[in-house]
């Protein structure tokens, strides 16, 4: 067992089995939970339940769309609407099972209902254990845009069960290993040199090095929030790649994976480093290659550039008319690019569609 302090606030543990002990983890005093779940985890899910009302909990168990079709306000309001019909209070707690888009919503309704009652995160994706569940940003998308709408609600506890894992398809753990080369980029180069010592190991939870990816991501994670939760600066870096990684998710209506999107958003941030004269090129090739070692994309179809700008424009980093980007001026050195030129804008757009 594995165990990361969120800077002595919260507990993310990191251990086969781990889900089945929530009941631990909920606190004194609760008499209702609400045990959050995609259909593609119901078993889990109810196994989540069962083991809360075990503990003589009231536990009710509620499937929600799967993938970005539960981050919506009308599934949002639909919970809220469950919570009140069966009298949830500010001791009582919502418990979200599932993938960063299920631990998004529960943690969002969680933050709302009553303006804030507990909740306890059980990611089942590479993704959500070592991003979305730790942390406390939650939220929805809205038509105009990702994660429009949310709020900073740190969970009471994260319990990443690697059992779990056991069942995620290959793309999808793949597309959470973007957000852990990310912390690599961005704080953590160990990482990197863990991933290109064997890229294929990489791909799999069942690889020598794959605990120790989950805990140093989760460790980057923790180490930023806990410095500066609401992201009046610092937490900034752990955006590195979703300007450009956002505005693809919306200009596919959300059918691209969100790691799949953050990779290429990544390389194209370091194209836009080095047209800005900020990052080597040597660096920038490193992006592709540790990216493609995984399979992860690195290259986006060309003449989407107005959907794209405009997209980014709705960017939570930008302030007024000044698009601003988390870039590297190496690795392990990030810094913000304001303003950036149309020139360099469109130069890194050509770059990544190449
Ligand atoms: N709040 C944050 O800090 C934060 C950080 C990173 C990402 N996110 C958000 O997380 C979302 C992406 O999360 P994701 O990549 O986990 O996607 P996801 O939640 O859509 O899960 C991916 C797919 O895997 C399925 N699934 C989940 N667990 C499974 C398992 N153990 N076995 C089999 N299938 C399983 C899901 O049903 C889904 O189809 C995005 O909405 C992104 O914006 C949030
Ligand atoms: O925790 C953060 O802060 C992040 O930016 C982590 C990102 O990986 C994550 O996708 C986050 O949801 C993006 O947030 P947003 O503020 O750009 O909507
Ligand atoms: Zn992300």
């Amino acid at each position: 067992m594995s165990v990361v302090s969120v800077g002595g606030d919260y507990e993310v543990v990191i251990e086969s089995g781990c889900s089945r002990r929530v009941a631990d983890v909920v606190g004194d005093g609760v008499q209702r939970a609400l045990v959050v779940h995609p259909d593609s985890m119901r078993g889990v899910g109810e196994r989540v339940t069962a083991s809360l009302r075990d503990r003589g909990i009231d536990a009710y168990a509620v499937g929600v769309p799967d993938a970005e079709d539960a981050k919506t306000a009308v599934v949002a309001a639909e919970l809220w609407a469950l919570l009140g019909r069966h009298g949830f209070t500010r001791t009582d707690v919502i418990v979200g099972v599932g993938g960063g888009t299920v631990t998004d919503l529960a943690g969002f309704v969680a933050a709302t209902w009553l303006r804030g009652v507990p909740v306890i995160q059980v990611p089942t994706t590479l993704l959500g254990m070592v991003d979305a569940a730790v942390g406390g940003k939650t939220g929805i998308n809205t038509a105009e845009g990702k994660n429009l709408v949310g709020s900073f609600h740190p969970p009471r506890a994260v319990l990443c069960d690697m059992d779990v894992l056991a069942t995620l398809p290959r793309e999808d753990y793949v597309a959470g290993l973007a957000e852990v080369i990310k912390c690599g980029f961005i704080v953590d180069p160990v990482i990197l040199d863990l991933v290109e010592s064997d890229p294929q190991g990489a791909t799999t939870p069942d690889s020598p090095h794959a605990l120790e990816l989950i805990e140093r991501a989760i460790r980057v994670k923790a180490d930023v929030v806990s410095q500066d939760l609401r992201e009046s600066s610092l937490r900034e870096i752990l955006n590195y790649g979703h300007t450009f990684g956002h505005a693809i998710e919306q200009v596919e209506h959300y059918r691209r994976r969100h790691g799949e999107a953050v990779a290429i958003g990544m390389v194209y941030a370091a194209e836009l480093a080095c047209a800005a004269g900020v990052l080597s090129r040597e660096v920038v090739d490193r992006h592709r290659a540790v990216l493609s070692s995984v399979g992860l994309p690195t290259a986006y179809e060309s003449g989407h550039w107005a959907r794209l700008e405009t997209a980014m424009r709705r960017d939570k980093k930008t302030r007024g008319a000044l698009l601003r980007f988390v870039v590297l001026e190496d690795v392990a050195r990030p810094v913000r690019l304001e303003g950036p030129t149309e020139e360099q804008l469109r130069t890194a757009y050509a770059a990544v569609s190449a």
